[in-house]
């Protein structure tokens, strides 16, 4: 397979530009987008004005469009925030730690004969600036930040984008389609109405 070789991005932006590129083709290498996201240093003046807050829940605050081809957003996890298990709507997930760490923990899709609970695959620490990746194929995933004194913050780029994904219920697997929505776009707070039905969390 052709792996071009990795140019580090010095900056957010030059990361940007270089997923741009990448993205024009419609094969994509996970290995090498999960390298070049790797390779980005973090560096916290770059990504300030994404990073916003909510006291009570996990934000998803969108960066770019990437030309309709992927969405790159910013996730803000306060202390002990977390995701429900859910999946990725058939799309490509990265998911880069810009600062502090994240729990993820794997699940198999539930199946019929569910006895229980969903069954835990595997769970790993994400430090800052790794880059994990998932896709259904893979499974399903919970990601939390189990710190009660560190916030964390997570680039993620999807790819398609999209709007909607299944949650599930941990003890019975039951699932629901939920909305996901963004807290800010390129910076700006988005409009309260259509912030109201973030339940992915
Ligand atoms: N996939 C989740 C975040 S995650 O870290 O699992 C979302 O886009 O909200
Ligand atoms: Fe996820």
């Amino acid at each position: 397979m052709e792996q071009t070789e990795v140019i580090k991005p010095e900056t957010l932006d030059d990361l940007i530009k270089t997923l741009h590129k990448i993205f024009e083709s419609d094969f994509i290498n996970v290995e090498e987008v999960q390298s070049i996201m790797e390779a980005y240093e973090s560096n916290p003046h770059e990504w300030m004005k994404f990073a916003k807050f909510d006291q009570y829940r996990y934000t998803r605050n969108l960066v770019d469009e990437g030309n309709d081809k992927f969405n790159l957003m910013i996730l803000c996890w306060g202390e002990g925030h977390g995701s429900s298990i859910h999946d990725h709507t058939d799309s490509h997930c990265f998911l880069k730690l810009l600062q502090g760490q994240l729990k993820e923990t794997l699940f198999e899709w539930p199946d019929q004969k569910l006895q229980g609970g969903m069954l835990q695959k595997t769970q790993q620490i994400l430090l800052e600036n790794q880059c994990a990746y998932i896709n259904d194929s893979i499974g399903l995933h919970r990601v939390e930040n189990v710190s009660h004194t560190e916030c964390a913050v997570s680039l993620h780029l999807y790819s398609p984008p999209f709007q909607t994904c299944q949650t599930f219920d941990q003890r019975t697997g039951h699932k629901n389609s939920v909305k996901m929505t963004f807290w800010s776009k390129f910076g700006e707070r988005t409009p309260y109405e259509t912030t109201i039905s973030q339940e992915n969390n």
